[in-house]
């Protein structure tokens, strides 16, 4: 296939994004990155290569113009009263629309994997965003999470490199950045499903592995590389045979289900710092005017405990959903922020027509928090846990609580020290906190904290939160922490994410 730059245009828009200020460092790019849903695909080598400057003032979310718009009627998409695209939704509501995988023009060996994967109808994300990037468009998409993101840039990528015809020999043509190793690892897999008819290679480096072994890999040609950000920059390093000559001309296309500050800074250092830039943006926002960051499907609720209680809340709670078919999603620790919340909530209630429920613990000192979610379009039902309810917890889980306490405590070494790691994670995490105003370690009861791990006493761990809080600080300041496990090398190093997340699922 000849490939040539996307010839959509975007008008002037009112985009907040446009009109931020320039991004700062290379630093809060990678806190961007690790921070947010942020995917960005690079591609290779373009074949007839066409010039096209991007006017002066072309907005992000400019609103797609007449060609576009033809274009999208014709694939079955409709203005809303407002004026606003929307697509037709598909027969079973939800998130699909009528749009059919099997008329995209792609490859068999793409539509193969898909029936395969039992997909037939696309999501909204899907169907607007895969024919503007099969015509080389920037994108930047804007839709919640589990709404099938994943799908709407890898299947362009994934066309774009068999349409022309790339060879291990080629070395890498898409990058994909994830944020987390369990994002990356997650996108890996769709991808190894979505490409198990093709010739072309994939592979991904990650932090907290071998960088030997993924450097071996390299060096026989990844053509679709899933990556951290950190790892990858390593790789850019100090990696000789990583192939990246192709990624010349870039496409780029960053998907994010959360919009903040931090993605439009990241958005704006992207889309708007490169002079080189001859590609239209364009930007998909789904379901912007409802403004509803977490789906339908999905329960969600909070119950206020102190800490010396959640442990025997947590047991009840868990004795009692454990016959259930349903996806809970379990946040034992407070997220950091709305944003995190939502990314969390997010592993449940994925795909159509998708339930599930979510439950947040909170201290009665954290109770703010629910300020902040309700200000992100975020309600949360009370599940109240009277000081009646847990006393008769009490006496029916005595026994059994007992046991598992003096099980954990006491003789299974493993679920002692996993425990003890969850207790330092859940305090490290807490020290580092961004809310201060909400999440102070200083008010925190150490035993009861304790207790909430199932430790009758304090256990022994070794915890210097104070010293280790500005040691990061000034290892940042050096060095951007990168030697110190804290910086781009990490992605989870920062505020505690990794250990947040250790605890977090269950
Ligand atoms: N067209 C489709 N039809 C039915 N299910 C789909 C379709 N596309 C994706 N899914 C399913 O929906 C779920 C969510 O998809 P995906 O992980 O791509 O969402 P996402 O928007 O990237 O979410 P997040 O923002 O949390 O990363 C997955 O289980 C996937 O298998």
């Amino acid at each position: 296939m000849d490939l040539k730059p996307c010839t959509r245009s975007a008008r002037p828009s009112k985009n907040p994004v446009a009109a931020l200020p320039e991004s700062g460092s290379d630093e809060s790019v990678y806190d961007t990155v690790r921070d947010e849903g942020i995917l960005q695909m690079q591609k290779v080598e373009r074949k007839g290569k066409g010039k096209r400057k991007r006017e002066e003032g072309d907005g992000m979310k400019g609103e797609l113009d007449k060609k576009e718009e033809d274009v999208m009627k014709e694939k079955g998409m409709v203005k809303n009263k407002k004026g606003e695209q929307k697509l037709k939704k598909g027969k079973g509501g939800g998130i699909l629309t009528n749009k059919l995988f099997s008329e995209l023009d792609i490859s068999e060996l793409t539509a193969k994997a898909i029936r395969e994967m039992n997909y037939t109808h696309l999501t909204e994300i899907q169907a607007r965003s895969i024919p503007l990037l099969m015509e080389q468009c920037d994108v930047m998409g804007s839709a919640r999470t589990g709404s099938g993101k994943t799908l709407a840039f890898l299947i362009p990528a994934i066309e774009l490199l068999h349409n022309s015809n790339f060879l291990p020999r080629n070395g890498t043509g898409v990058i994909v950045i994830c944020p987390t190793r369990e994002l990356a690892i997650q996108t890996h897999s769709v991808a190894k499903e979505l490409m198990k008819y093709h010739s072309q290679t994939l592979g991904y480096v990650i932090g907290g592995t071998n960088m030997r072994s993924e450097a071996n890999q390299l060096a026989e040609g990844v053509n679709v590389l899933v990556a951290t950000p950190g790892r990858l920059l390593d790789h850019l390093r100090s990696t000789s045979s990583f192939n990246y000559k192709s990624l010349k001309d870039r496409q780029t296309v960053l998907f994010s289900a959360t919009q903040t500050q931090k993605v439009e800074d990241f958005a704006n250092f992207t889309f708007r710092r490169n002079e080189e830039r001859q590609r239209k943006l364009v930007y998909v926002g789904v379901d912007d005017s409802e403004i509803k960051p977490t789906v339908e499907g999905l329960q969600q609720g909070y119950c206020v405990i102190p800490s010396e209680k959640r442990f025997l809340v947590l047991y009840a709670f868990l004795r009692k959903v454990r016959q259930k078919q349903k996806d809970y999603i379990v946040q034992y620790d407070p997220p950091d922020d709305p944003k995190d919340y939502i990314h969390r909530v997010g592993h449940t209630t994925r795909g159509d027509k998708g339930k599930g429920s979510a439950l947040l613990f909170l201290l009665p000192e954290e109770l703010k928090l629910l300020i902040h979610l309700q200000a992100a379009n975020i309600s949360l039902t009370e599940y109240e846990v009277s000081e009646k309810k847990v006393q008769k917890l009490q006496s029916r889980f005595y026994y059994d609580l007992s046991l598992e306490q003096e099980y954990i405590v006491g003789r299974n070494y493993f679920l002692n020290e996993s425990a003890k790691e969850a207790y330092r994670s859940y305090l490290l995490a807490y020290s580092s906190h961004s809310m201060k105003d909400i999440f102070d370690i200083h008010q925190l009861d150490l035993k009861k904290v304790a207790a909430s791990f199932g430790f009758k006493d304090l256990p022994k761990v070794s915890l210097n939160l104070e010293s280790s809080a500005s040691k990061h600080r000034k290892m940042r300041k050096v060095d951007g922490g990168r030697r110190h496990g804290i910086g781009p090398s990490n992605p989870y190093g920062r505020r505690g994410g990794y250990h947040r997340r250790q605890i977090a699922r269950f």
